[in-house]
């Protein structure tokens, strides 16, 4: 094999350098199928005939190898087209490295042929003296070899899979092998990451050529396992497509994090006011403006919906009870409004479209949205850049009038729907949070997880992003760009709520939400005169 260097790991975090190349914003891009079949089309036109999947392989058998040195027996399940040309190159290198290959090809289905270039793969592989499984059943001795590799299926993904290609998947999750898959685990629609049939259930996934946004949003960050990535020796290529999205990871989140000069004083840091907790509920604004405190920001006024609410926090004395907002304050804050809201919240939705500087809805604030035009149109007359709302996919279905099933298997596009419809910032929220402002590429956040599935977080998360965004208002800003400021102030926070529970919950063990709230940050670990170092 040739002594090129192993893909690049994707995920966890921190990232790993070399993945790609990062754009202008220090990003990743993600392709989406359309994009990413016309990068192959480029990619295909500038290189001799079968070079492209030749490299797939050798990258597949390269990655097998250094996951599973010690592997002796490789069961590969190769499907009829161009993801299981990858696997049949794959079984190539690995028999010419030593190992036991147990190699699987299933028949294309009546009407259907295999590619040119997986032909080539197959007739190369018979060539290279291997033994090709054609039936329906897994080879012999299959469930006892020490790695299987998925090369089913991968961005051709057209139906959700059944018959023999459904048994094929299912086969492979019940030897439960250690699994890496080529390019998608198999089943996974790429654009979405919501399968509707079976699929693959991977340890690895090697994305090859392009990542696609289905491996890090919705069911496929738990599908995909680790996540690493080969660009075919494409990086180089004149006019390589661009992207359909971003990864909100920790390398592309670093320039945002704003500095606290010694000069800092409170004024510098912005207002946010919190509006919401009705009766019985009073909870989650004290959640959202606890994270606004701990996360930093100058000022926190904290007006309850109940008349009998909590007036001071005996946590936090420093939490200014507010009474009755006054259009003043409402133009100096960031108002988080909605948090346990209830339908109090529905009165203050006109003043606060027409005179918060900055408005954060979440919660009770989205449902009174959804269920009135009226307010939707209120939101619409803010100026660009001055609203960003919270929802989680129920939420979202109500506002879009999607069903959650519509939601969940394109988020990217409900993000960007959302985000045009209600004219701001939309974080849909749950695993991969998509970030999306009108009209530009959305980013998919790749840090948090199931430790946030907890009641409240969604409240400190709110609370933490008026912190952010108080913060960056006091910074110079882009007249050119009214969304910057509120895009990059929602990636800041998503990314810090995210990482700050994995920090917390390494074993994903439910987290409180008052925990997170008192973990709240907006800063790089550790001031940069005292080096690097854990989250303060
Ligand atoms: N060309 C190259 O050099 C390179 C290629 N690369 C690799 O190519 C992969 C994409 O290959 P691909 O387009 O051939 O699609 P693939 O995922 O193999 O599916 C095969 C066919 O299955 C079918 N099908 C779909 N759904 C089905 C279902 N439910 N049940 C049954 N059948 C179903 C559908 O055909 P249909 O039946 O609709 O005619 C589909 O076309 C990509 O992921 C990467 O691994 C990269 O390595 C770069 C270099
Ligand atoms: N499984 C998960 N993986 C990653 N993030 C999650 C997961 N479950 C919940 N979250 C995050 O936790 C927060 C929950 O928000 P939300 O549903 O509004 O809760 P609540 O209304 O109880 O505060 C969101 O930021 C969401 O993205
Ligand atoms: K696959």
């Amino acid at each position: 094999m040739s002594p090129n260097a192993l893909p690049a790991r994707v995920l966890p975090e921190p990232v790993r350098e070399a993945i790609g190349r990062r754009d202008e914003h220090g990003a990743i891009g993600l392709h989406r199928a359309a994009s990413a079949r016309q990068r192959e089309r480029q990619a295909l036109a500038t290189r001799a005939p079968h070079a492209l999947m030749a490299r797939a392989g050798l990258a597949v058998a390269r990655l097998a190898l250094a996951l599973q040195p010690h592997a002796r027996t490789v069961w590969i399940a190769c499907g009829h087209g161009n993801n299981g040309g990858d696997g049949l190159e794959a079984a190539i290198h690995l028999q010419q490295a030593g190992r036991q290959v147990l190699l699987q090809l299933l028949e294309p289905p009546a009407g259907s042929t295999a590619p040119d270039d997986a032909r080539l793969a197959q007739q190369r592989a018979r060539d290279a003296g291997l033994v090709i499984h054609t039936g329906t059943q897994s080879p012999p001795g299959a469930g006892q070899a020490d790695l299987v590799i998925d090369a089913l299926l991968g961005r051709g993904l057209g139906r959700p899979a059944e018959g023999p290609l459904a048994a094929a998947i299912e086969a492979i999750n019940d030897a439960g092998l250690p699994t890496l898959a080529v390019d998608l685990p198999s089943g996974l629609p790429g654009d979405g990451g919501h399968p509707v049939g079976p699929c693959v259930r991977a340890d690895w996934t090697l994305a090859l050529l392009t990542l696609a946004p289905g491996l890090f949003t919705g069911a496929g960050r738990d599908l995909a396992g680790e996540i690493w990535q080969d660009p075919l020796g494409t990086l180089d290529d004149p006019q390589p497509m661009p992207a359909d999205a971003r990864l909100n990871d920790g390398r592309s989140i670093e320039r945002l994090m704003p500095l606290r000069p010694h000069a800092l004083h409170k004024g510098s840091s912005g207002d946010v006011l919190v509006i919401g907790g009705a009766r019985g509920m009073g909870g989650a604004a004290m959640l959202a403006a606890r994270a606004a405190l701990v996360a930093g920001a100058g000022r926190v006024h904290l007006h309850p919906l109940d008349p009998q609410g909590l007036a001071t926090d005996p946590l936090h004395p420093e939490l200014m009870h507010c009474s009755r907002p006054d259009s003043d304050l409402l133009a100096r804050c960031t108002v988080v409004a909605g948090c346990g809201g209830a339908t109090d919240i529905i009165g203050w939705l006109p003043e606060l479209s027409r005179h918060a500087a900055r408005l954060v809805l979440d919660a009770d604030a989205l449902n009174a949205l959804a269920a009135d035009s009226a307010l939707l149109a209120l939101l619409h007359q803010r100026e660009a850049g001055r609203t960003v709302i919270t929802p989680h996919p129920l939420e979202a279905a109500r506002l879009l009038r999607y069903p959650l099933e519509t939601i969940q298997q394109d988020r990217l596009a409900a993000a960007q729907e959302l985000a045009r419809r209600c004219h701001a910032v939309v974080v849909l929220k749950g695993s991969g949070s998509v970030i999306a402002a009108p009209g530009r590429l959305p980013w998919i956040n790749t840090s948090g997880s199931a430790a946030l599935a907890t009641a409240g977080s969604g409240d400190v998360l709110a609370g933490w992003l008026g912190a952010s965004w108080s913060r960056r208002a006091t910074l110079p800003a882009s007249p050119a760009d009214p969304w910057q400021a509120s895009e990059q102030a929602a990636r800041l926070a998503v990314h810090l709520h995210g990482q700050q529970a994995q920090r917390l919950s390494p074993d994903r063990a439910a987290l409180p939400a008052s925990r997170l709230a008192e973990a709240a940050c907006l800063l790089r670990p550790r001031h940069p005169d005292t080096g690097p170092g854990p989250i303060a």
